[in-house]
């Protein structure tokens, strides 16, 4: 019985720890009721980094949010639509904002296709992030990555609050693929099988980095594994018809990038993760946001990781994808500005 009460009272010693007054985490989603926004918000409800959870979407986010409210994890749930400030009040006080608001593919389309509905989406969003919440680590998931991420950065410098430091495109994803699409060719558990990813978020602007990860591969395994991994989107866009793109393989990706950079806030040290920000890496090529491996700290970026080695193969992949990258980066800066 003594032993018995001694491992309650340690389990929920190690949840207070998370939830203590100095680790307060209110952690908002815009877009909560989508297909990404239902899985993300369930997985950022069963974390007890997080404390307050507070849904946003234009539809249907409080019942959403009424759902998720009957886990028996610590943390609250709010759900807000646009009406009665809803808004605002879904975002002050926030820490992290993690953005999946927007349309997603059908098959054929680009994600530079989806420009025109989620440019204006997230444009909104981030007016609404500048005036509520301006210190917050912003989390950008809609599509296009590549310019939806420099549309965030100039509103925001509009309004004299832009830290570099605190401005994420997710591309989780492409590392989780890369390390399974991996790990199935080479017969092992793709826990033991990191690939670095770097560049931008579509197609050949998605550069893995398969020379660093230990292993050999043919030029044919070479050739497949990096078009799979650039066009694993495509894959799920194809056998969903018409109905959407990634969901649940882009909620536990996005639910891992906020854990990694909750853990980073509360205090722990050497946590990285492949993101899209504000870089200085192909800086001297007119290349503003470029992912690479982060190490994420307190106040967000804490240190942009090299390239590192690259092969022949590699290099020709980093031209390619710089060269789609910088218009993509141009179309999304040139849409604020306008
Ligand atoms: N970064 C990545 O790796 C990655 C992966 C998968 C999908 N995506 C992108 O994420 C986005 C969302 O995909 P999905 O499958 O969840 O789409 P979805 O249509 O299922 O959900 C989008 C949600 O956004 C909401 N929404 C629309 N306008 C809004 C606004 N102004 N404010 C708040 N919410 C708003 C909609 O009501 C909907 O509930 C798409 O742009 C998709 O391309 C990115
Ligand atoms: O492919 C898409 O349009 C969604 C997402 O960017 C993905 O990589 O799955």
């Amino acid at each position: 019985m003594f032993a018995a009460t001694r491992v309650l009272s340690s389990v929920a010693a190690k949840r207070t720890f998370a939830t203590s007054a100095a680790n307060l985490s209110k952690v908002a989603v815009l877009g909560a009721a989508g297909g990404i926004g239902q899985p993300l918000s369930l997985l950022l409800k069963n974390n007890t980094r997080v404390t307050d959870l507070s849904l946003y979407d234009i539809v249907n986010s409080p019942g959403v949010a009424a759902d998720l409210s009957h886990i028996n994890t610590n943390s609250k749930v709010a759900g807000f639509g646009p009406e009665n400030d809803g808004l605002k009040k879904a975002l002050e006080g926030s820490e992290i904002v993690v953005i999946p608001a927007g349309v997603p593919r059908k098959p054929g389309m680009t994600r530079d296709d989806l420009f025109n509905t989620n440019a204006g989406i997230v444009r909104d969003l981030a007016e609404a992030c500048a005036k509520h919440c301006p210190k917050a680590n912003f989390l950008i998931i809609s599509n296009p990555v590549n310019s939806t991420v420099p549309i965030f950065a100039e509103v925001l410098k509009k309004h004299g609050v832009y830290d570099p430091k605190r401005l994420f495109g997710v591309t989780t994803l492409d590392v989780v693929r890369a390390s399974r699409f991996v790990s199935e060719v080479k017969g092992k558990d793709p826990k033991d099988v990191n690939v670095t990813v770097i560049g931008g978020h579509s197609g050949v602007t998605i550069v893995p980095l398969l020379s660093q990860t230990g292993e050999k591969f043919s030029q044919e395994e070479l050739d497949a594994l990096t078009n799979r991994i650039q066009f694993g989107g495509d894959e799920v866009v194809k056998a969903k018809n018409g109905t959407g793109s990634a969901t649940l393989s882009m909620a536990f990706a996005g639910a891992r990038f906020a854990d990694s950079l909750l853990q980073a806030k509360q205090g722990k040290k050497g946590i990285v993760e492949p993101t899209f920000v504000e870089s200085p890496i192909y800086a001297d090529q007119g290349i503003e946001f470029f992912a690479t491996n982060v190490e994420l700290g307190p106040e967000g970026v804490e240190k942009i990781l090299p390239v590192g080695e690259t092969s022949e193969y590699e290099k020709d992949l980093i031209t390619k994808c710089i060269a789609d990258l910088k218009k993509n980066i141009e179309k999304g800066k040139s849409f604020v500005k306008a």
